[in-house]
């Protein structure tokens, strides 16, 4: 059984030995916006989402507790949620790792000169997007939570640790290390919570989970929740997660994730690889007693673009009719979109950037910025898979991509066009999911080893590029200028 938290909806699939889908149900879930920039989930509608959808998903096949081999939970990451110990109940909103409220925090941060020793220690950028500064946001703007914590009273944790502490009818505090890794409080070199952080921060070490390998005995379910207990039997960080059901494992392995926001992993042994070029540091996954590390490209706005065509501006009635309106024009007619909502990320990681359209003429119509939506999200991936490069020095063989969004083949051919690489579709693009039921299924024996799911991986399209190399330079030159654009407009700040 894999529980996939999302950031828009819950998810459980259920999965046979041959790694195929036997059950699956879904749930959205209310989404916060209380100030521009802010993001924010009722940390209790997301556990009863992902228990509702995990009893569906057993009653489709009219299965007990005892019948699961094992449980991998697999999540949004970064999203940070604080509770009482004593009561089990959230004392804020969980906030959301889209939120941008701690931007000047981060600022400061920054300009006291905290940035190299912040990336030394945990691989990653200052940046709102991670929970650490979220944590310090609650500790001083939550009335009593100081003081809560000081006493030893206030848990933290992920989107996991809180599914596995509700679970476990409130008795264990955990995390992995993935997720772990994505907090800017943990040391991704000597796998500890970092002290000089922490004291930087002021944020009590009382607050934090234990941290466990991804592939892991964690605990049995409340014997009530699943008529049964369950083995709860793994736990990453979604994109994580994803990697490993890619079967990205080797150094060198890349995929993406095109879901709400986009997110490239590569794996880079048991290296830590520190950038050079605006990407993330950060652990794959702990298993057979040893951590693997990736490098990782983050990209806020993706799918969310798309939703957005469709929410706010009513272009489209679904995501999926997006493909239909952009292969009605031969191109964008030099509109493009950059979606830097909520700012923008790697390699930019400009957290006060907003959104720009540029290039519009009297001819721009509909079909043109529904082109240039989709399109954003290609180059966005590009300028990781630009820098991944750099950093890696690894020539790119083949990128695995996955999430909703990648079903759209337009997007994809023009992915290859534009990274000039095979894109290559699996036959189940559930593979976040996939991958926390493998870690958890590796764990409790239902697979035996990484050889026996990498038989059990099919690729369903292979994306080639069409190469035209001047077209492809002048596109590229027009997106580098559109991003230049919404950066200057930044300048105030
Ligand atoms: N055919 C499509 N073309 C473009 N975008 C799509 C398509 N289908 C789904 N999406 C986008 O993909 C996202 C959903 O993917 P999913 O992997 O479920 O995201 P998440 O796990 O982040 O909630 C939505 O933002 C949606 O707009
Ligand atoms: O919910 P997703 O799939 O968009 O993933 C969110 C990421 O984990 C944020 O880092």
């Amino acid at each position: 059984m894999a529980l996939d938290a999302g950031t828009t909806s819950n998810r459980c699939i259920l999965f046979n030995e041959k790694g195929k889908i036997c059950a699956l149900s879904k749930k959205e879930f209310t989404q916060y916006f209380p100030k521009p920039g802010w993001v924010e989930h009722d940390a209790n509608e997301i556990w009863s989402s992902q228990y509702a959808v995990a009893r569906e998903a057993m009653k489709q096949l009219n299965a007990k507790g005892s019948q699961i081999a094992g449980i991998g939970i697999t999540n949004q990451r970064e999203t940070t949620i604080v509770w009482d110990r004593t009561t089990g109940e959230p004392i804020y909103r969980a906030i959301v790792w889209q939120c941008r409220r701690t931007s000047d925090y981060c600022k400061e941060l920054k300009e006291k000169g905290y940035t190299d020793m912040i990336k030394e220690k945990t691989g990653l950028i200052i940046d709102p997007y991670f929970s650490a500064t979220k944590i310090h946001w609650i500790l001083e703007n939550v009335p009593e939570a100081r003081k809560k914590a000081n006493e030893g009273n206030l848990l933290f944790g992920t989107v996991d640790t809180w599914l596995i502490w509700k679970l476990t009818g409130g008795k264990v505090h955990v995390t992995d290390y993935s997720n772990a890794s994505r907090t800017m409080l943990f040391n991704i070199h000597t796998l500890k919570w970092d002290q000089d952080i922490l004291n930087l921060l002021d944020i009590p070490a009382s607050m934090l989970p234990e941290v466990r390998p991804s592939s892991y005995i964690y605990a049995q379910t409340d014997y009530h929740l699943f008529d049964g207990s369950i083995t709860i039997a793994g736990a990453a960080g979604d994109q994580q997660a994803a990697l490993f059901g890619q079967t990205c494992f080797n150094a060198g392995d890349v995929k993406n994730t095109y879901g709400t926001g986009c997110f490239m992993l590569m794996n880079t042994g048991d290296t830590p690889v520190s950038s050079d070029h605006g990407l993330l540091t950060t652990i794959a996954w702990g298993i057979d007693g040893k951590v693997q590390y990736a490098l990782e490209g983050s990209v806020y706005m993706a799918g969310a673009a798309i939703q957005w065509l469709r929410d706010e501006l009513k272009l489209i009635d679904t995501s999926y009719d997006s493909e239909y309106f952009a292969t009605k024009v031969e191109d964008t007619n030099g509109c493009y979109v950059v979606p830097s909502f909520t700012g923008l990320g790697a390699p930019y990681w400009n957290p006060y950037a907003r959104g720009i359209i540029t290039g519009l003429t009297r001819g721009t119509n509909k079909c043109h910025i529904i082109r240039a939506t989709l399109e954003s999200i290609a180059y966005q991936v590009n300028d990781v898979l630009e820098a991944m490069v750099l950093d890696s020095k690894i020539d790119l063989r083949s990128l695995k991509v996955d999430g909703g969004a990648c079903l759209n083949d337009f997007m994809m051919q023009f992915q290859s066009d534009i990274c000039l690489a095979p894109v290559q579709r699996p036959a189940c693009v559930e593979t976040t999911a996939m991958g926390a039921a493998y870690l958890a299924g590796l764990a409790v024996g239902y697979w035996r080893s990484m050889d026996d799911i990498c038989a059990q991986y099919h690729i369903e399209h292979t994306f080639t590029p069409n190469k035209n190399e001047e077209k492809r330079t002048r596109r590229l030159k027009g997106w580098k200028k559109a991003v230049k654009a919404a950066i200057i407009l930044t300048e105030d700040n």
